[in-house]
């Protein structure tokens, strides 16, 4: 059984999101933020699994440790998938200001029914003895007119989800964490975890 992991992320956002989601299950999360002289991973990758690749595989090489990674964001079906694997840096590298009234710009006068949208969550776990394990998860909602609330982080505000009639950026974090593409990632995860730590 794992009780430690480190996630190569320097997102604080996703940081709170993983340790919260694995200290239920009894792991304890590291991240680039607890740690010094980390590098800068260029993620220069065509997919999110890519890109979480890249990510998760420069910190096992350089470690010789297993290491998670999370390369996400969200995709708009008006605006052909973007802003996709580019959510970070649409605008303006990771300004996630920036990055949000450029996604309301390209969506002006578009009605509601055609502003649906998905968060996407690639997950990558690289080893320095196997193969990497890779899962995935998406929760589907739209985009709002204007943001609402304050909670969570990124493009939360904007990301109306029905069943809750909310955006995630109301919610709390244990309703956003109970549905999110990071929650459903997780749960594929853990489904193949066990088999493929042991194997
Ligand atoms: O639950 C989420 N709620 C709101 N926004 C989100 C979420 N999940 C991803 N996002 C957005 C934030 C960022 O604009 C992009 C992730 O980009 P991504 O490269 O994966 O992460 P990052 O550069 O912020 O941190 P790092 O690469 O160190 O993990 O998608
Ligand atoms: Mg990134």
């Amino acid at each position: 059984m794992v009780k430690h992991i480190l996630i190569a992320t320097k997102n604080a956002g996703k940081a709170r999101e993983f340790k919260k989601l694995f200290s239920e299950k009894g792991i304890e999360v590291k991240t680039l933020l607890d740690m010094e002289n980390t590098p800068e991973i260029d993620e220069n990758g065509k997919t999110f699994t890519e890109n979480a690749l890249i990510k998760a595989q420069t910190l096992t090489d350089l470690y010789k440790i297993p290491v998670l990674a999370d390369d996400s964001g969200i995709v708009v079906d008006y605006l052909n998938g973007e802003p996709g694997i580019y959510s970070a840096r649409y605008a303006g590298d990771h300004d996630d200001e920036a990055n949000k009234k450029k996604l309301l710009h390209n969506l002006e006068g578009v009605p509601f029914e055609k502003r649906t949208a998905h968060f996407h969550c690639s997950l990558v776990i690289t080893s320095p003895v196997k193969d990497p394990l890779i899962a995935e998860g998406n929760v589907e909602g739209y985009i709002v007119e204007e943001e609402r609330g304050k909670g969570g982080f990124g493009y939360d505000p904007l990301f109306f989800y029905p069943p809750f009639d909310k955006t995630f950026g109301e919610t709390t974090a244990d309703e956003k964490n109970a549905v999110s593409h990071r929650a459903n990632a997780i749960k594929d995860l853990l489904t193949k975890f066990d088999e493929w730590w042991e194997e």
